[in-house]
């Protein structure tokens, strides 16, 4: 192994590392040729470091160069470690549930065609007027990244004769709830985009509707087409603008399958970090596949492993609140863009370019940032020998990290009722994240949902992490209390229980 001479000045190379090689053994991915960069001080010759153009950035020893040959080797065998991960945790759902998922959304736009003629001879339209509704598919569905357990995000698109009010949420919601497929069926008629949510053959299904001024809508419409979209209601509007950002998504992406296979990964990683779910003031799915495919725009060329390793090497270091948003040659237009900023904001890459909504509060922001801070930490090393993705994918330790943890227990008398009460609560979850960082407590809110097995009504239990030193914290119950009035404001269905405690870790279910 070549040395180099102490005290001989023979380059200069600034860099924040600088590292004693002289008595390294050649790392795998380097050949013994010499290096005509050396260098960084004028006192410790001996120090080098040579920075290769390669993702993830490598230092080589002195009189070693790195062999690009063994370094795409080792992209290629992390590439395919992380497929074989991907399978192992069957990420990708197996060809009878898709066939599953393919004949539930088939048997919907089926029953569509019946109601929507039904409709039409309530309204009586005349007898040879040939009319049609359909479902266009959006969400991770849509993008082809959803696991066994993902819902189907189905836009029910109808003519302008029929009714969000009457006609979708009273006579479509009796012919769902009249087959024996269809269970649990909710309408959510108070959100930003109302649907109905309920499951067919077990699938999850969301089913917003939006109405177009057209007396048939083609099966397979196209959606962009300004002549579908003129003249329609803000909430069509907005119920479409999932299906529109779907669609440029698949269009900006330069690799659909690298972009699906990133996609998956990260969502995997962000629930078993704890990171996901957007009422918890973490991601939703569609900022993750911004991101993601903002990272896709920019290495068109990159392997899913080099991706990834983009991904948290971008966005741990990202200047937010700088918004992200995806390169497709056109601005946001100026006055139109509804300005509800974030701590995380990232726009949706449809016109009018909304940010996506977000619930991220301070305190969550600091604990994604950590998270892909970690993420950086373990995948940025190409050359890394112990590296397994298994590491990067452990779940958040939530019972080491936290002594004691906040419990939120909802429950209803009806099992019936407990869907519907706990969404509602989970909808207002962000005035109770706001008010526990008000009180300046260092929280996590786990969003993983457990059932307390000793309480004999059916329930819900979440566990919220508090620092140590949290001991001020004792208003618990006044916090529970102002909570409650805000969120028996406009329920609907009868309130159930809700009950906020603290608790030591020892007292977590095992399953936590
Ligand atoms: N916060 C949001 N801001 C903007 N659009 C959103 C938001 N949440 C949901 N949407 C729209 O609704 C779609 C479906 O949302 P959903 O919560 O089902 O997530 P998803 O991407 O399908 O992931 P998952 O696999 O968890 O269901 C999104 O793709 C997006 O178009
Ligand atoms: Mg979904
Ligand atoms: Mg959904």
């Amino acid at each position: 192994m070549a040395h180099a001479q102490p005290n001989r000045r023979i380059a200069i190379v600034p860099g924040p590392q600088f590292i004693d090689y002289r008595t390294v053994i050649p790392p795998v991915g380097f050949s013994p040729a010499p290096v005509n960069i050396i260098s960084p001080s004028f006192h410790h010759v001996h120090q080098v470091e040579v920075l290769v153009p390669f993702n993830p950035p490598v230092l080589a020893p002195v009189g070693y160069t790195l062999n690009p040959a063994i370094l795409i080797r080792m992209d290629e065998e992390r590439t395919q470690s992380l497929f074989q991960f991907m399978v192992n945790e069957g990420l990708v759902p197996s060809p009878e549930e898709e066939m599953k998922r393919k004949d539930a959304i088939a048997k919907l736009k089926q029953m569509l065609l019946t109601w929507i003629k039904k409709v039409a001879w309530k309204r009586r339209l005349p007898k040879h007027q040939r009319t049609c509704a359909t479902i266009l598919t959006y969400g991770s569905y849509g993008l082809g990244v959803h696991g066994s357990d993902s819902d189907i995000d189905a836009l029910c698109v109808g003519p302008w004769f029929a009714t969000m009010e009457e006609d979708f949420f009273i006579d479509l919601r009796n012919m769902l709830q009249s087959r024996r497929e269809v269970s649990e069926i909710h309408c959510v008629k108070d959100a930003k985009v109302p649907l109905m949510r309920f499951k067919f053959d077990g699938i999850s299904i969301d089913l917003p509707y939006a109405r177009l001024k057209v007396l048939y809508v083609p099966e397979n419409i196209d959606i962009l087409n300004p002549f579908f979209l003129r003249n329609i209601d803000e909430i069509s509007w907005r119920s479409l603008s999932g299906v529109r950002a779907n669609i440029r998504i698949l269009q900006l992406v330069p690799n659909l399958e690298n972009f699906q296979s990133m996609l998956r990964c990260l969502k995997l990683w962000a629930r078993k970090r704890g990171v996901y779910g957007n009422l918890l003031g973490f991601f939703g799915g569609v900022h993750l596949a911004i991101l993601a495919a903002f990272v896709c725009q920019r290495h068109p060329n990159a392997s899913v492993n080099a991706l990834i390793s983009k991904f948290f090497e971008s966005f741990a270091f990202w200047p937010w609140p700088t918004p992200v948003m995806l390169q497709d040659g056109m601005m946001p237009m100026v006055g139109n863009v509804a300005e509800i900023r974030s701590f995380m904001p990232i726009r949706l890459p449809c016109s009018p370019f909304e940010f996506c909504h977000s619930n991220i509060t301070r305190r969550t922001f600091q604990r994604i940032r950590a998270e892909f801070l970690r993420g950086h930490a373990m995948t940025r090393d190409l050359l890394r020998t112990n590296f397994v993705w298994n590491s990067l994918f452990q779940p958040f330790p939530y019972t080491k990290k936290y002594p004691r943890f906040v419990r939120i227990f909802l429950s209803t008398s009806d099992q019936n009722e407990l869907g519907d009460w706990v969404g509602w609560v989970k909808s207002r979850f962000r005035s109770l994240l706001v008010k526990l960082e008000e009180e300046q407590s260092i929280y996590d809110p786990n969003p993983s949902e457990y059932v307390d097995p000793d309480v004999a009504e059916p329930n819900i239990v979440f566990f919220w992490g508090l620092q140590p030193g949290q001991s001020s914290f004792t208003d618990i119950e006044s916090i529970g209390k102002s909570f409650m009035k805000n969120i028996n404001n406009g329920y609907e269905g009868s309130c159930g229980r809700i009950e906020l405690s603290i608790v030591e870790a020892s007292q977590l279910p095992k399953n936590a």
